[in-house]
């Protein structure tokens, strides 16, 4: 059996022409015999509870009791010792009592394992679909909603693992019940079919139940959620909500969602209230017309009282699947689709993935070419690039400008293949990055984003992030060189300090420079800085300037320049216009020689006058 932190063995079937249950399949069987112990033992144990009212009907009651008080009728002479009846009774009650514990037994490791094997299924599929979910390309990302697919694949997860658990269990119950059902038919045929005449009306009520129910439940679940995220929004937004005086209109909205919640449970609670005494006193009705038919029988000496008794008790145990029939098969058809759902994921092919034949980039240089790319988002989308080319020599800082959505934070995203190109191609040393491992690739390729994304964590581990074996001289040395060093020990626990959700606790400022620290760290001969600075006050800005050409030395960067002060970092600028390079050379050069150079710039400084914090957009 596979420790508690084992990777999941198997995935789901990758045969879409497949049921989604034998997809499913090779999950379950992963755990075959954690499985096969919880049925077993749960078999084991509805056969001991089938065995524990015969021994009380048919022997106890049978063969001691009711003789004993026989007894009375007899005269003295002719009657048997009390103790013969005792003895009887005692060996009875001592076997009942075995095989009580047993069953107990029997129901905790059935219980023990069952649970096991959900737990490790629901394990295995949320880890099968987040090891999923890391792999797939960006082009994923940027078509679905992330945080509505992860929340609801946990619930999707959810009841896919308890239809695949439960399901067999439910079986097996019912296994159960046919041998119970065997036994009354074998000690009384009639009696048998009048007992089973209550449950099919059983079934009826549950399954019409759990149609009200199921819904219901959905509901609940979607209301709750919306819930949540009215209160996220108020506690994330609080500043937006105060400085507009909203605080009363969002709590009537609260209030609204919440009584939405509120009608969802009533109805959950009405329409059980309705249906459980329904299935209950159908029991009870059932259990009416046994002591009526039995009692008959008996009283015309074809029945013995303990059988009424016995089946009395079986009785009960056979309501029980026909009840969880009804759940069955609504557990199935909700489980059904949520699959799907997770079969949407699992079945989404990653589009940027290790060539076969891929080779590590090792030694690398920080040679960089753009070879006439093309690329667009959607296949058919608009050409975002067409015929880009641009040589970067080893060392080298080159600036991308251009015009608001020309395709500049593209250039930088083509070089660590967040996505491939469409046609031509980027190389590194000669090599076309396609051809080149991910792993070794973004690791040669250090990305400082334009909105860094910073991990719950300290800032310690958000620095060291890439290279989590890296020491904290190390971490400090390149939160140093990226301006941070300072701040980060003036924060309450220095390096231990556990920045907020997203690193909220810091200043857009703060954030950049210890993302700026954390591709520092990793050393990349080749980087793209995607104006990393854009939130930084100017002071502030200078400093990080001076940081970043020293560590610029020696390596190649790509800096996707949205600010005029940022194109001051390079040693040559490069103009994109219409998805391709129309100009480059010095700034001062291309400010004189080129009137569109010019008027980008000019609207940038307009682009700053609009409320930019600092310097001017390009
Ligand atoms: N993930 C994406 N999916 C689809 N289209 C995108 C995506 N990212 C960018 N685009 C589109 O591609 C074009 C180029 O975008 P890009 O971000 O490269 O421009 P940019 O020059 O960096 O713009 P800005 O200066 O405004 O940041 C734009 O038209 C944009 O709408």
């Amino acid at each position: 059996m596979p420790g508690r932190d084992a990777p999941p063995r198997r995935g789901i079937d990758p045969d879409r022409g497949k049921t989604w249950l034998r997809r499913a399949l090779p999950i379950v069987l992963a755990h075959k015999w954690t499985f096969a112990v919880a049925l077993g033992a749960s078999f084991v144990s509805l056969l001991l509870q089938v065995e524990i009212p015969r021994l009380l009907g048919t022997d106890a009651i049978d063969k001691a009791l009711v003789p004993s008080v026989d007894q009375a009728l007899r005269p003295p002479s002719q009657r048997l010792p009390a103790a013969h009846f005792h003895d009887i009774l005692i060996h009875d009650v001592v076997i009942v009592l075995v095989l009580a514990v047993l069953a107990g037994l029997c129901g905790f490791l059935s219980r023990r394992y069952l649970l096991a094997t959900a737990y490790r299924i629901e394990f295995d599929l949320r880890n099968i679909i987040y090891a999923h979910l890391a792999r797939l390309s960006f082009g994923f990302y940027d078509r679905v909603q992330t945080g509505q697919l992860i929340s609801r694949a946990n619930s999707d997860i959810r009841s896919t693992q308890m239809y695949l658990t439960f399901g067999p269990s439910i079986i097996v119950q019912c296994l159960g019940a046919v041998v119970a059902f065997g036994y009354m038919l074998a000690i009384a045929p009639l009696l048998a079919l009048v007992a089973m005449a209550a449950m099919p009306f059983i079934y009826v009520a549950t399954v019409r139940m759990r149609s009200v129910l199921f819904p219901v439940s959905w509901l609940i679940q979607s209301r709750l959620a919306e819930v949540a995220t009215i209160v996220d929004e108020n506690v994330n937004g609080v500043r937006v909500v105060k400085s507009f005086a909203a605080e009363g209109r969002q709590v009537n909205q609260l209030a609204a969602a919440a009584d939405r919640v509120r009608w969802a449970y009533v109805k959950d609670a009405d329409t059980r209230a309705r249906f459980t005494p329904l299935v209950q006193n159908l029991t009870q009705l059932g259990m009416a017309f046994v002591v009526l038919f039995g009692g008959y029988l008996v009283i015309h000496h074809h029945l013995q009282v303990g059988t009424i008794v016995t089946f009395s008790f079986w009785m009960v145990m056979l309501q029980a699947p026909f009840q969880m029939l009804g759940m069955l098969i609504m557990l199935g058809q909700r489980a059904a689709a949520s699959a799907q759902r997770i079969y949407e994921i699992l079945d989404e092919e990653p589009t940027v993935v290790d060539r076969p034949g891929a080779v590590d980039l090792v030694g690398c240089r920080g040679d960089v070419r753009f070879d006439a790319v093309g690329f667009a988002y959607a296949s058919d989308g608009p050409a975002v690039l067409d015929g880009f080319d641009l040589h970067l020599r080893p060392g080298e800082t080159v600036a991308v400008v251009g015009r608001t959505g020309s395709g500049k934070t593209t250039v930088g995203r083509l070089l660590d293949r967040f996505y491939d190109v469409g046609s031509g191609a980027v190389r590194i040393d000669g090599t076309d990055v396609r051809d080149l491992t991910l792993a070794s690739l973004r690791a040669n390729v250090g990305i400082v984003a334009d909105e860094p994304f910073l991990f719950s964590a300290s800032v310690r581990d958000n620095i060291a992030y890439g290279r989590p074996d890296a020491t904290l001289e190390e971490v400090r040395a390149a939160a140093v060189a990226a301006g941070a060093d300072g701040f980060v020990r003036e924060l309450a626990d220095g390096y231990d300090t556990v920045v907020g959700e997203r690193g909220y606790t810091l200043s857009g400022g703060q954030r950049q420079r210890l993302a700026i620290a954390r591709t520092l760290l990793l050393n990349p001969p080749i980087l793209v800085l995607d104006d990393a600075t854009s939130a930084i006050d100017v002071q502030v800005e200078q400093e990080i300037h001076r940081n970043l050409r020293r560590l610029m030395e020696g390596r190649t960067t790509l800096i996707v320049a949205h600010r005029l002060s940022t194109i001051g970092l390079a040693d040559r600028v490069v103009l994109v216009d219409g998805g391709r390079v129309v100009a480059e050379g010095p700034h001062a050069e291309l400010l004189e020689s080129v009137p569109l150079y010019a008027e980008v710039l000019a609207q940038a400084d307009q682009g700053a006058g609009e409320g930019e914090p600092a310097g001017e957009r390009v």
